[in-house]
């Protein structure tokens, strides 16, 4: 990417407020705590103690979403400001939160293990604005929202334990955010192909301004300027092209949120930007038979492999496709997947037409999966939870080794 004044003035001023940042959390913690702040250098943060702490008083800080709601409040009303860097709905932030709550509190006796996953974390918030000095309103608002939501027993003690833990979580965030800053946090791109494939189904193809790094089978998150801070995930449909153009498949799955924007209002021409690509379910060497396992758009990211394997396929290795649909219909995009059949004798394309379980509880995915080893593949499963919990489930028992089966942690409200 060209480095523009202000790109190259952005990156100096976020460095500037992550080294500022960074001697206040390392500084000596306020008192009267005596233990650490999280991560001081030779002092890795033992989160042990606060983890007990922080679980003896849960109940007086939940339901979470009692606790989010005083923080947001708080922050909102001493900083109106900051509610400019935040979507119009905050459900999805909301939802957000607390499943970083949850993670956090519950690993926190293994802060090591935590450390990927909040420099990514980190490295993301890039593109929503946030620079590391919010960070510190962030923390005001914490307390705040704690103090209220309890009420007049709370323990300082538990206060503390959960500033400690928000700093260590903060320290690993704006490290990530430091050692991401020559990636772009994010991409402009220009809507150049929008076709409606029925059932509220949409493939839109997206051209960036600048070369979009990425591997087939990745994700990468969209934002609409219809709904400005909202960041959905997507998968990338298509394997890496020279003419920089990327395409989606977006099916709506309720009103007002990113995939109705991008599906219903969104038209060829128009603007939206893309986060940086993410997500491990890529196909590496080792030239196994795979088996990809799709269930309505979830079929985007299997296309993107096949795409890729049509190039970098080890020579005898064999493909199968499962593609579930609700029924022909929802076949969405059968046409570009079996037109390419003739050219690709190494891919079993397998339409699993079907929804509902039967009374025996099986589903039409059981029957496809039935009757033959997996046991020597690797898969690859995309779609929705409750499928890629069943599959994984499923080919688990029938002993293919859990390194052996990839598929991105999407949850339910991740497509809104
Ligand atoms: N758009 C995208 O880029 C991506 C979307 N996804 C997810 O894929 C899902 C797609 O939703 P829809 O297209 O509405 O799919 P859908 O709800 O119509 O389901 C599609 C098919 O999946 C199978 N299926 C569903 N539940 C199952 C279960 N419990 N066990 C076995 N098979 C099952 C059935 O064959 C069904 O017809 C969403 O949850 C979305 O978040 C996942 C990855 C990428």
């Amino acid at each position: 990417m060209e480095i523009t004044r202000s790109t190259e003035y952005d990156r100096l001023l976020a460095r500037h407020h992550a080294m500022r940042l960074r001697r206040q959390i390392l500084a000596p913690a306020a008192p009267p705590a005596r233990t650490p702040a999280g991560g001081r250098p030779g002092h890795p943060y033992d989160g042990t103690g606060d983890q007990r702490l922080i679980l003896r008083h849960l109940e007086q800080v939940t339901p979470f979403d009692g606790l989010i709601g005083h923080l947001y409040d708080d922050m909102f009303l001493r900083r109106p400001y900051l509610r400019a860097l935040f979507p119009a709905s905050m459900e999805f932030q909301r939802e957000h939160l607390e499943r970083m709550f949850r993670y956090l509190i519950e690993h926190l006796h293994r802060p090591d293990h935590m450390t990927a996953v909040l420099h990514q974390l980190g490295s993301d918030h890039r593109k929503l604005g946030v620079r590391p000095a919010h960070y510190a309103a962030f923390e005001e608002a914490l307390r705040a929202g704690l103090r209220t939501h309890a009420g007049p027993g709370w323990s300082e003690e538990a206060e503390r334990a959960w500033m400690r833990m928000l700093r260590f979580a903060v320290g690993a965030m704006v490290d990530g955010a430091e050692s991401a800053l020559t990636e772009p946090p994010y991409w402009p791109g220009t809507v150049v192909g929008h076709e409606p494939r029925g059932r509220g189904t949409a493939v839109l193809r997206i051209r960036t301004g600048e070369p979009y790094p990425y591997r087939a089978g990745q994700y990468a998150t969209v934002e609409s300027p219809l709904l400005p801070h909202s960041w959905r995930p997507y998968s990338i449909a298509c394997a890496p092209r020279a003419d920089r153009v990327l395409e989606f498949h977006v099916r709506r799955t309720g009103p007002g949120g990113v995939s109705e924007a991008l599906v219903d209002r969104t038209a060829v021409g128009d603007p939206v930007r893309l986060g940086p690509a993410r997500g491990g379910m890529t196909v590496d060497g080792g030239g196994r038979d795979l088996l990809l396992v799709a269930g309505g758009t979830g079929l985007a990211p299997m296309k993107a492999i096949v795409e890729e394997l049509t190039d970098r396929r080890v020579r005898g290795q064999r493909v199968h496709l499962l593609v579930g649909a609700r029924g022909r219909a929802d076949l969405y995009d059968w046409e570009a997947l079996a037109e390419s059949g003739p050219g690709r004798p190494w891919l079993d394309l397998v339409p699993v037409l079907g929804h509902d379980p039967r009374p025996d509880g099986r589903r039409a995915m059981d029957e496809a999966l039935d009757g033959r080893d997996w046991s020597e593949h690797l898969a690859c499963v995309s779609g929705p939870p409750g499928m890629v919990d069943a599959v994984r489930t499923r080919l688990l028992a029938s002993g293919l080794p859990a390194d052996r089966i990839r598929h991105d942690p999407v949850t339910t409200a991740d497509h809104g």
